[in-house]
């Protein structure tokens, strides 16, 4: 693994980094603090990782076999009685999780009742989702039939935010910047207009070209008849009450016939004027199903949005950025999201070595 820019590798001021394992830890940090006002200090390479950052990182960074197990869970329920080595160790984390969440619950309980008395932390680090379920559940004033979350239910939240909002957004800010280090003009056109303080809403496009999530429903709605391998035409796809369904989202945002004959290319611009057929994707952002669409649609995009223009603006602003190795060394590894793989060392894990240099400004 590839740590910080260490004396050793930093020849000309340029230092050689591992991007996936500090956006894994800032975006711990982040989802901590904005999530439960919880110090994972994951970015501190100083320090043990805390119980909840280990017991975390047990549980959802258990191994590729595991990967696997879980994969076939979701094709099927049969495979939840396959038993992994790795379980045992997950069950002891999640009651490590149960416990330190009840911990956090109780202090946020105690943080609202006592500013609902004038006193204690009112600045914005007491606001977190944690401390807004709560409110919204025991604030005086709120009605007795608003009160519909027990302390079971806003601790499930925990884990929910934790997996919901941590690797998906690591992740969709890592491919983000795959793309601008193998484009040094967009690279350099970005951080100008970052310097200028322009919208950021371009760099949309890094999501839909690398981002995928597995995702279960129970309709599929066809837009044109399609023909299947016995000749037979189809207007619609049944599906039973509780089929799993596949809904292979970074396919569909490649379709041309939506996206354009460009559709495969990194070409930020294309969001200044979207193609006129890519209106018809059912989305909350941006004509793409990256965060899904409709009732089930990520309840996180706008925080996770935020997160990563900010990371971006801050790194692209502050460093030049390339690939540290051939860009057809990195392969993308199906998972729950598409994580970045060394063709030549895949047991090295998700990694993207890249070379950062500090940028001076002229
Ligand atoms: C690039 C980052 C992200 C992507 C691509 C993403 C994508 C998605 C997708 C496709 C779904 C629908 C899944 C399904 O129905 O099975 C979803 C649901 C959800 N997301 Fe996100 N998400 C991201 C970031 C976040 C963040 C930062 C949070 C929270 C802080 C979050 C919280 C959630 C939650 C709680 C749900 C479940 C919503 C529900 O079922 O009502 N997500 N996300």
């Amino acid at each position: 693994m590839y740590g910080p820019p260490s004396e050793a590798n930093r020849e000309g001021g340029i230092g050689r980094i591992d991007v996936v394992s500090w956006l894994f830890r800032t975006i711990l940090d982040v989802i901590g603090l904005a999530g439960f006002n919880y110090t994972f200090d994951a970015l501190n390479k100083n320090t043990t990782p805390n119980e909840l950052n280990q017991a975390f990182s047990t549980i959802f960074h258990s191994g590729s076999n595991n990967r696997m197990v879980m994969l076939l869970r979701i094709i099927s329920p049969v495979f939840c009685y396959l038993r992994t080595s790795r379980d045992a160790v997950a069950e002891q984390a999640q009651v490590v999780m149960g416990r330190i969440g009840r911990e956090l619950l109780n202090s946020s309980k105690a943080a609202i009742a006592q500013s609902e008395r004038g006193i204690g932390d009112r600045s914005l680090r007491s606001r977190n989702l944690l401390s807004l379920l709560v409110r919204a559940n025991t604030a005086a004033g709120i009605p007795e039939s608003h009160r519909l979350l027990q302390d079971e239910d806003v601790l499930a939240q925990i884990p929910t935010f934790l997996v919901a909002g941590h690797e998906t957004t690591s992740t969709a800010t890592t491919w983000a910047l795959f793309a601008l280090v193998q484009e040094s003009e967009m690279q350099t056109k970005l951080r100008e207009e970052l310097w200028s303080a322009v919208s950021f809403a371009r760099h949309s496009v890094c999501i839909r070209l690398y981002q995928q999530l597995v995702i279960v429903g129970d309709e599929i709605p066809l837009s044109q008849p399609v023909t299947d391998v016995y000749g037979n035409i189809h207007h619609f796809i049944g599906i039973q009450k509780g089929q799993n369904v596949m809904i292979p989202i970074r396919g569909s945002e490649y379709l041309q016939a939506c996206m354009g004959e460009d559709a495969e290319e990194f070409k930020p611009d294309r969001w200044l004027s979207p193609p006129q057929a890519s209106n018809a994707i059912p989305d909350v952002w941006s004509n793409q199903m990256t965060f899904l669409g409709g009732p089930r649609a990520c309840i996180g995009y706008r925080f996770s949005l935020v997160e990563t223009k900010a990371l971006l603006s801050v790194l692209i602003r502050a460093f030049t950025l390339e690939l540290a190795v051939p860009a057809n060394e990195i392969i993308k590894k199906a998972s729950i999201v598409q994580q970045p793989l060394l063709k030549s060392n895949p047991e090295a894990g998700n990694v993207l070595p890249t070379l950062i240099k500090p940028y001076t400004r002229a």
